[in-house]
């Protein structure tokens, strides 16, 4: 009989985090304790704690593979040691029996089919303890929600293959970060994944933005310029509120989707593209397209497989862990004391709604991380966080700032002020009856100023 030794589950060795992901699923919905390691150096730490009923790992991964990690095991009597690999060639695979695998899974898989090989393997081996532990992959991509499974498995089904994916949900729901997830755990992972948000971009600028221009092209194109589309050649161009991007420039796509090529702004030279195109909006595009504000052959060509991130009060359960995640990155980056959330605290954070969902909730737990003054946040320390800023405009403003800086948008502070110029002249024009010298005396600034500064803001919006 096998020896019953107190062993920690399954392991899962593949740096492709989809497959990971799926596999990882699988097993635990068969009831069975997972953990996944994304290199074999992190197999090896944990081997100091713990040992595995039975290993699962990829052959060929970045640094060291998966044949050398077996052939530690078998050494030790650590195993059975299931090896998969896309590399089906006979060397590889008899490499992998000679070392003692006792299986040998060709990627792509299926799962059924891995998973009796699994449980095959586990009929000799000793005792598998089946309450879920602790992943050690840190996941970018964080959440232990039904919904959000759902979001992995199709990250985890979709990455590999070249399909355009259409990415929607509210704004700061995580829309760029699949986008991401997508591309890491693509082939195209070593090539470039370029962002642009098509609503941040003058629609003026926005073509030679994407597709570049050379030197003469129009006033001010003193030299030739890459578009995003070359710069993300043989990657991933994440294209973020695509339901704003003006007709005009839809229809431009839709011909460089459709061909795979295009030329840049007053250029004559055809250029080849091989992009894959992830698109993210936070609007019904379906009704757009019902509007005629979308064309419905660029949805059909962008919309190939759709992930639909819930907002995050439809996802309530995974608010602790990214709150405490949040904090802890607030408190490391910023070098501050550590700090924690009391269970109450964590609680009440978790009944509250986040019209800015995952982005606002980071937002909270940074500031929270800053002003909460012991090392554990108490729910009085919630109130005193939103007191202080609920209804505060700057706070939206916030918001915008970090968003527009970490998107690497141009002209932030002119665009900032611009804006603010503008509002506040509409308020007191709309006070006043339009009448400028007595907004003007509203605001506290000169007739003249006004006039000017109504001007300027005119001449950008026509
Ligand atoms: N599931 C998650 N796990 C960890 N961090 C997350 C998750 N979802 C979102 N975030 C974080 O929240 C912030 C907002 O996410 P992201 O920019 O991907 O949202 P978005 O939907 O693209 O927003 P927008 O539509 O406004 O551009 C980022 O800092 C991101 O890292």
């Amino acid at each position: 009989m096998a020896k019953q030794t107190e062993t920690s589950g399954i392991w899962i060795v593949d740096d492709d985090r989809g497959v990971r992901f799926v596999l990882a699923e699988a097993l635990r919905d068969a009831g069975l304790s997972v953990r996944e390691f994304s290199d074999t150096a992190s197999v090896r730490t944990a081997l100091r704690e713990t040992t595995p009923a039975l290993v699962v790992t990829d052959v060929r991964m970045p640094g060291e593979g998966g044949l050398v990690l077996l052939d530690e095991l078998r050494a030790q009597h650590i195993g059975p040691v299931i090896v998969m690999s896309a590399y089906t060639d006979v060397a590889t695979t008899a490499a992998a029996y000679r070392a003692g695998a006792v299986d040998y899974l060709a990627k792509p898989f299926d799962l059924d089919q891995a998973l009796a090989s699994v449980q095959r393997a586990l009929a000799d081996a000793p005792h598998v303890p089946t309450a879920d532990m602790p992943t050690v992959s840190p996941h970018a991509l964080l959440g232990e929600s039904a919904p959000m499974r759902e979001v992995f498995r199709l990250i985890g089904r979709v990455a590999a293959s070249d399909l355009n994916v259409l990415v929607t949900g509210e704004t700061g729901t995580g829309k760029e970060l699949v986008a991401r997830a997508l591309h890491d755990e693509s082939a195209r992972r070593d090539k470039p994944f370029v962002a642009l948000n098509t609503a941040a971009i003058p629609s003026e600028l926005l073509e030679s933005e994407l597709f570049g221009h050379e030197a003469g092209a129009f006033t001010g194109a003193t030299r030739r310029v890459a578009g995003r589309f070359e710069q993300a050649e043989g990657g991933t161009l994440f294209l973020d509120e695509i339901g704003d991007m003006p007709l005009i420039l839809q229809t431009r796509l839709l011909r460089v989707l459709a061909g795979g090529e295009f030329y840049r702004v007053g250029g004559r030279e055809l250029i080849r593209c091989h992009v894959r195109i992830i698109a993210a909006t936070h609007q019904d595009l379906d009704a757009r397209v019902e509007a005629g504000q979308f064309r419905a052959d660029l949805k059909h060509r962008l919309d190939v497989v759709r992930i639909e991130l819930p907002p995050l009060r439809q996802r309530r359960s995974d608010i602790p862990v990214l709150a405490q995640h949040f904090l802890a990155t607030a408190v490391q980056e910023l070098k501050l004391a550590p700090k924690r959330f009391s269970k109450a605290a964590l609680k009440t954070i978790a009944q509250r709604d986040f019209p800015g969902n995952v982005r606002e909730l980071e937002n909270l737990c940074r500031r929270l991380a800053v002003i909460a003054s012991g090392a554990e946040i108490l729910p009085a320390d919630l109130g005193k966080s939103v007191d202080t800023t609920r209804g505060d405009w700057t706070d939206a403003l916030r918001d915008w700032a970090e968003r527009a800086l970490e998107h690497d948008e141009q002209d932030i502070h002119a665009r900032a002020r611009e804006a603010l110029d503008r509002v506040l002249m509409e308020a007191a024009l709309a006070a006043n009856e339009g009448h400028r010298q007595h907004a003007a005396a509203a605001l506290g600034v000169g007739r003249n100023t006004l006039t000017r500064k109504l001007g300027a803001s005119r001449k950008r919006h026509s």
